[in-house]
């Protein structure tokens, strides 16, 4: 598929979901650059641009662990609530300014405790960031509380628990990123049956890093309502066949699956026979400034690279719509703003 300018339009003009945001991902180097001098934290540059290289991966970039090392430089601008508020509040801006409508927003919450803040105080801020983006900008958002693998039990467990404090208060679901090859999705089967005996939704990253065996303990194991990734489903069909006889859908984010080597490269990357396959894909940014991407961006390149239509584009909106973590009231609010934008541009739904 040729981008060419009807397509852009037509790429501008659709409202769009963005389901799978890291916000530590996706910190604006100018944002840095202010907090440092808030802080009097010396940099190892002085403009935005300087320091895109110490906050964003390149294409030589060749695993899942080699792209996480990235997340240590911004971390340490995100130990005050001010800061994540704040780095929230800029996450839904980035949303409005490409007219992404709704935003799950996921963060780890332990990973910002390191200057006393507790679990409860970050996700505290973190939402406050997104009701303010929210009331400013007009994009529905949902927080996700992250665990991360490489963590002790005991800590995750707090997160856990923490989260469901804030459940029907914006905390729509909990995660669990990292490192997946070194840390696989058996060893959290007690970790998250509280959130499915409180019928917290859960969401896994699974299949970025490890292959369909860790797809398939996400869901039967872990309960995942949906899936971060999920590109490696098609090393089992048996798992496949699994993942969409439940219609669990695929949070898929391809720049950053190529980046982290999910697969190769982009004649391998599985997308377009997902959705074909009658898979609920949906498409998503992961981290914005560590893969230096918008939810235009992965389009244009799903278009390019994997040669797919407008109309398959709007199917996957349609797909992030249904798999939102919101109320079905909201979810079919949004999309009946995404059926009449379609109907105005002539794309089919
Ligand atoms: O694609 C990913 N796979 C696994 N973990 C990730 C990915 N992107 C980010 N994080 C991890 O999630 C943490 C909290 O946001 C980040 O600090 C990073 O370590
Ligand atoms: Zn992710």
């Amino acid at each position: 598929m040729v981008v060419n300018d009807t397509v852009k339009h037509q790429l501008a003009a659709l409202p769009k979901a963005d389901l799978h945001v890291h916000l530590d991902g996706s910190v604006k180097p100018e944002t840095v650059l202010d907090l440092a001098a808030r802080k009097g934290i010396q940099l190892p540059a002085n403009t935005a641009e300087g320091l895109l290289p110490y906050m964003q991966v390149t294409d030589e970039c060749e695993s899942l662990v080699e792209y996480l090392s990235k997340f240590q430089f911004v971390l340490r601008f995100m130990q005050d609530a001010e800061s994540i508020e704040r780095i929230a509040f800029e996450l839904i801006e980035q949303a409005a300014a490409e007219n992404v409508i709704y935003m799950e927003v996921r963060f780890g919450p332990h990973l910002h405790t390191s200057e006393g803040l507790t679990h409860d105080d970050a996700i505290a801020a973190a939402l406050r960031g997104l009701k303010r983006g929210e009331e400013r900008f007009g994009v529905a958002t949902g927080l996700i509380v992250i665990c991360m693998r490489h963590e002790p039990e005991t800590v995750n467990r707090e997160v856990i628990a923490a989260a469901l404090r804030f459940q029907g208060q914006g905390v729509v679901a909990v995660d669990l990123a990292g490192d997946e090859a070194g840390y696989p999705a058996a060893l959290f089967h007690e970790l998250f049956r509280p959130a499915r005996e409180s019928g917290m939704p859960v969401t896994i990253h699974a299949g970025e890093a490890a292959g369909a065996a860790n797809i398939e303990e996400a869901v039967t194991g872990l309960g995942a309502w949906r899936l971060g990734h999920g590109v490696r489903l098609k090393e089992d069909g048996r798992v496949l066949a699994l993942v969409r006889e439940r219609g669990i859908p695929l949070e898929m984010c391809p720049l950053s699956n190529m980046q982290t080597k999910a697969v190769p490269g982009w004649a391998s990357y599985p997308l377009r026979d997902y959705l074909r396959q009658g898979l609920k894909v949906t498409v998503n940014t992961d981290n914005r400034t560590v893969s230096d991407t918008t939810m235009t961006k992965e389009y244009a390149m799903l278009m390019a690279q994997c040669g797919l239509t407008v109309e398959e584009i709007a199917a996957t909106i349609r797909n992030s719509l249904d798999a939102a973590f919101a109320e079905p009231s909201k979810r079919e609010a949004l999309k009946a703003r995404l059926q009449s934008v379609c109907e105005e541009l002539g794309i089919a739904l």
